[in-house]
């Protein structure tokens, strides 16, 4: 998995304030409303711990302090424990911490001690950014473009397909795109070569891959939304002000928040 660095949180209040205005722009709702009204949840002042990890790669600068930053945003009582691993999460718990935030290299959970429930991070991630691409508000069409299949990507355009979208798809992995055909339905679409559907333009675009500049014009309709956890991001800052595309791009809080709603 691609991990995290200390420069893509840099600014983490200023990043998920902007992402806040653009989703409300683009939904009606901001990121909280999209949440509460997605799982019916409401933070009640759970207390959230947060652990810092001293596995694999270790920690990450500034990973916690994030965290914290995001929890506070969205209306939790957070704090970080003094020691990482076990014995942060010993801390954590005789610390009063309703819910439990933390991550290794391969999985970021988070666990409420009360009710049992426990969410992660790559499925909330990829469902929240698919909801909030769902709810476009100039969509032109029911048609959706999902390219990124992975841990984060398939479950978004699963939620898309549910939701009654028309999901055109597309993964560099040959097997991921035909297990999405076969599993979820989904056409297979490559927005860079796509064979003989050279004008299919989207105005909905969800993109969950470490790759940049994924999303060619030639498949950006005239109002468009990308709604994208990828890092690096999927369009050129050039591209996104030529086409006017709205971008939904932050690199933690938003699918950190759709965990903590998630357990709720
Ligand atoms: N913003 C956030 O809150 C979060 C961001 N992420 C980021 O989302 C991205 C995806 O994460 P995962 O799904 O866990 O990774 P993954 O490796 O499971 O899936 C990525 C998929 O993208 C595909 N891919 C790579 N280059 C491609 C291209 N040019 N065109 C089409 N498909 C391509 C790969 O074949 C792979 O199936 C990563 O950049 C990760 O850092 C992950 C979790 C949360
Ligand atoms: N964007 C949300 C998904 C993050 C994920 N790509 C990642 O970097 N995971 C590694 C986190 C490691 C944290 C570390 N163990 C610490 O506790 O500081």
């Amino acid at each position: 998995m691609a991990l995290l660095t200390p420069e893509d949180l840099e600014n983490i209040n200023k990043q998920l304030q902007e992402a806040d205005s653009t989703v409300r722009r683009v939904t009606g709702l901001d990121i909280k409303g999209i949440c509460k009204d997605f799982y019916g949840t409401t933070p009640c002042c759970e207390k959230v711990g947060i652990v810092p990890v001293t596995s694999g790669n270790g920690i990450i600068g500034s990973f916690s302090e994030s965290l914290n930053a995001i929890a506070g945003y969205f209306g939790f009582d957070s704090f970080i424990t003094d020691m990482p691993d076990v014995s942060g999460y010993y801390e954590a718990v005789k610390n009063g911490a309703r819910i439990i935030l933390m991550a290794d290299d391969n999985t970021f959970l988070a666990h409420n001690l009360k009710n049992g429930k426990i969410a992660n991070n790559q499925p909330c991630t990829g469902i929240i950014y698919a909801e909030i691409a769902s709810r476009y508000l100039k969509a032109d069409s029911k048609e959706v473009l999902a390219v990124g299949l992975g841990k984060v990507g398939f479950p978004g355009a699963a939620h898309l397909v549910q939701k009654g979208f028309k999901v055109y798809g597309y993964d560099a992995d040959r097997t991921l795109l035909e297990k999405s055909v076969s599993s979820l339905g989904i056409i297979p679409f490559n927005p860079v070569s796509p064979e003989g559907d050279r004008q299919r333009k989207f105005s909905i675009i969800f993109e969950a891959t470490p790759c940049a500049d994924t999303i060619p014009e030639s498949v950006i309709s005239e109002n468009c939304v990308i709604s994208t956890p990828g890092i690096p991001c999927a369009i050129s800052k050039e591209l996104q002000k030529k086409c006017g595309v709205e971008l939904v791009m932050e690199p933690l809080g938003i699918g950190t928040a759709s965990m903590l709603y998630s357990v709720l």
